[in-house]
């Protein structure tokens, strides 16, 4: 059914020209703006990304958002816009686990928007050693899975490094086997990070039994290595594939469909303090307790008393071969809020071991 008095698709792209040409107009207007408050900065002295302030504005941008737009839309169409205002203050340096195409790229453009100096890193260690040495002013690294679990070595990364975590971002980690030959016929080796090997188990069990899984430094590593050679297949992201002019062999072999990774971001709290109360925040530690009857629960007594949930525990061992275990603990809450600096306070007193690893704005999505 066409509508005699429905605009023609010329006139709707004249309107919709016009509306672009407002748009830039404004998002130029804010620029200026942010320049502005670059400039302020700079003769404060004081840092340029303000973690907490951008979490607010999407916040804000999503509780006045009338539609059609998606809420789910606001978030990245704004880190961009963001992005590229803080940009024109002073470039962010951003390092992550290398090379192009791999999910931690990913995870670090969706968190400081695509107006970043990439900073690509062979490994998590290098990750953490080039934030401290200054070469990059943040770092992202896998912290955890919805499959695997805490990535083990970012957590004993955490023990030592002189860096706090000033924010979070999960990805939705969907993982596609991928080859120069558009074939499962073939293939000698499966080249992928471990992490992506234990995610896809099940998959390469039944696809690929026999074959040997071998593990590569990154996805993206092993993606550019099958395209080498086509007896080696990868498991990486699509965006990895097209990178390396590979083809999906199999799309989506993650053998969990809602498979998430979380991501911390990582700075030199000397160089970038940390940030202030969003309102919707996570707080971010490690302890460890006497090995004796009990410690565990007296380790969970003050946030009962002071009212503070907790939204993740993990443990690792301390490698002390002594079964004595480290605990990482997720807080909901900043330590601004009285409640949370009470009960870490009392937690303090009660481990042998006691870090604060950041307290940060919860993902926005
Ligand atoms: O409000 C600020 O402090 C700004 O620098 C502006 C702005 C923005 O574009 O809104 C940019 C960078 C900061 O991380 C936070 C917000």
């Amino acid at each position: 059914m066409t509508n005699a008095n429905a605009p023609s698709l010329a006139t709707l792209r004249e309107r919709i020209d016009a509306t672009d040409a407002e748009l830039l107009a404004l998002l130029n207007r804010r620029a200026a703006l942010a320049q502005e408050v670059g400039e302020l900065k700079k003769r404060e002295g004081s840092v340029v990304f303000r973690p907490e302030r951008e979490a607010q504005v999407i916040d804000n941008l999503k509780r006045r958002n009338a539609g059609p737009l998606k809420a789910d839309n606001i978030a990245p169409i704004w880190r961009e816009i963001m992005s590229a205002c803080r940009a024109l203050e002073t470039p962010t340096r951003v390092a992550y686990l290398g090379p192009a195409g791999t999910f931690s790229e990913e995870a670090a453009l969706g968190f400081f928007g695509s107006s970043i100096v990439r900073v690509p890193c062979a490994s998590f260690d290098e990750v953490f050693n080039t934030t401290a040495a200054g070469a990059a002013d943040f770092g992202v690294v896998a912290v955890e899975n919805s499959t695997e679990g805490g990535v083990a070595r970012t957590l004993d990364l955490f023990l030592h490094t002189p860096l706090s975590i000033i924010g979070e971002t999960s990805l939705f980690v969907r993982h596609n086997l991928l080859r120069k030959d558009n074939s499962l016929a073939g293939i000698r080796t499966v080249l992928a990070h471990p992490q992506a090997l234990a995610q896809c188990h099940e998959w390469l069990g039944t696809h690929l039994p026999g074959v040997e899984r071998r593990p590569a430094a990154s996805n993206a590593e092993g993606a550019r290595l099958a395209a080498e050679d086509p007896s080696i297949a990868a498991i990486a992201s699509a965006r990895a594939g097209s990178e390396y002019g590979l083809h999906v062999v199999a799309p989506a072999i993650q053998d969990d469909p809602h498979n998430r990774t979380r991501f911390a971001i990582v700075t030199d709290p000397r160089r970038h303090p940390a940030p202030a109360a969003s309102g919707h925040d996570c707080t971010s530690l490690v302890v460890s307790v006497p090995n004796q009857p009990g410690a565990v629960h007296d380790l969970l007594v003050p946030l009962k008393t002071h009212g503070v949930s907790m939204t993740r525990f993990e443990s690792r061992p301390a490698r002390s071969g002594q079964w004595e275990y480290y605990f990482y603990i997720d807080l909901d809450g900043h330590p601004d809020q009285p409640n949370v600096a009470a009960a870490l306070t009392a937690l303090r007193e009660a481990c042998a071991f006691f870090k604060v690893l950041g307290a940060y704005p919860v993902d926005v999505h």
